[in-house]
């Protein structure tokens, strides 16, 4: 099984709306007459940093793909769980994660810690207040809606070749992502749908369209903000740069910098165009476990 097919057949498990079909970034569930935007995300020695990194980026990076998942939601957060396996350096873990959760003011509210074998793996949830309802979902982009990223792709991996290769060049994107949640708080009132790009945009985009159902997701790659024009179609499919990915009607002011990438259409027979061409998720649009 791979990620796709697991999810697929937890589907049937997880029908309380909350869940959002297991579809969303995020789970949503209204509590005391609050809305809360719940979401967990996972990170694996070797998979999602390289073995040998700095603890403290390994803590900052966990904490800011989960706060990128409140993000996408417009939600602000209150707090996080953490689990951790111990290791080396544990106390660069403690330093980076100071300073994430000074960075974004989130508390830290509990967690876990174990030691075992095999690459060490740590876990985060999430815990955030919904600032604007209906909490913007991944599916809900409309036929002649342009579609917007905030940012630039690509520079989380041009940092991870940095990284890896010992040289100069700044690796901060790869290390040290900064989750877009001011923006996310933003532009939720005026967005039809929104995720965060944690797999590529390709891959997020064909997503986001097949969430909408019978809409398809039409791109100009030229339009597309890259970190390395020469390596265009790489920077829009390596993924890890947790930028925003949104529709919103043509003519809205946004109140935040983003690039229009394309229109939503109701073209029929395929969900995601690049350049009028159609794209599948067997070409390598972006990162599946
Ligand atoms: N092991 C799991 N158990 C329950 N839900 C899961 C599991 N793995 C993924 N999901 C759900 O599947 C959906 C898609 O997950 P994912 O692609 O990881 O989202 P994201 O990129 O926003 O982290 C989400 O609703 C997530 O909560
Ligand atoms: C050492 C290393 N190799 C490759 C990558 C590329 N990579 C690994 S996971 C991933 C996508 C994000 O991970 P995922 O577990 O899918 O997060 P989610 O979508 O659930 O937020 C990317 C781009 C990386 N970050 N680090
Ligand atoms: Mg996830």
């Amino acid at each position: 099984m791979n990620e796709a097919d697991f999810i697929a057949a937890l589907r049937g498990l997880a029908s309380n709306p909350g869940a959002r079909g297991l579809e969303d970034d995020a789970a949503v569930l209204e509590f005391g007459g609050e809305t809360l935007v719940l979401t967990h995300d996972t990170m694996v020695d070797g998979v999602h940093v390289l073995e040998g990194q700095d603890p403290a980026d390994i803590a900052w990076k966990l904490v800011a793909v989960n706060l990128s998942d409140l993000a996408a939601k417009g939600a602000e957060p209150a707090g996080v769980l953490l689990s951790h396996m111990l290791g080396a350096d544990d106390h660069r873990f403690v330093t980076g994660l100071r300073e994430v959760l000074d960075s974004y003011d989130v508390p830290l509210l509990g967690g876990d810690t174990v030691r075992g074998e095999g690459p060490r793996v740590w876990g985060c949830t999430a815990l955030g207040r919904a600032t604007h309802t209906p909490v913007p979902s991944r599916g809900g982009a409309k036929v002649g809606d342009a579609i917007y990223v905030t940012g630039t792709l690509g520079a989380a991996m041009l940092g991870f070749e940095a990284l890896r290769g010992g040289d100069e060049a700044d690796s901060t994107a790869y290390r040290r992502p900064r989750p877009r949640l001011e923006e996310g708080r933003l532009l939720a009132p005026h967005v039809t749908a929104m995720m965060d790009i944690s797999d590529g945009l390709l891959l997020d985009c064909w997503r986001m369209a097949c969430a909408a159902e019978f809409v398809a997701f039409e791109l100009e790659s030229d339009s597309i903000p890259v970190a390395d024009a020469s390596r265009r179609a790489e920077c829009i499919r390596w993924g890890d740069d947790y930028e925003l990915l949104f529709t919103a009607p043509v003519g809205v002011d946004l109140p935040v910098p983003a690039t229009r990438i394309g229109t939503v259409t109701d073209t029929d027979f395929a969900p995601l165009w690049l350049d009028g061409e159609a794209l599948t998720p067997e070409q390598g649009l972006g990162y599946q476990h």
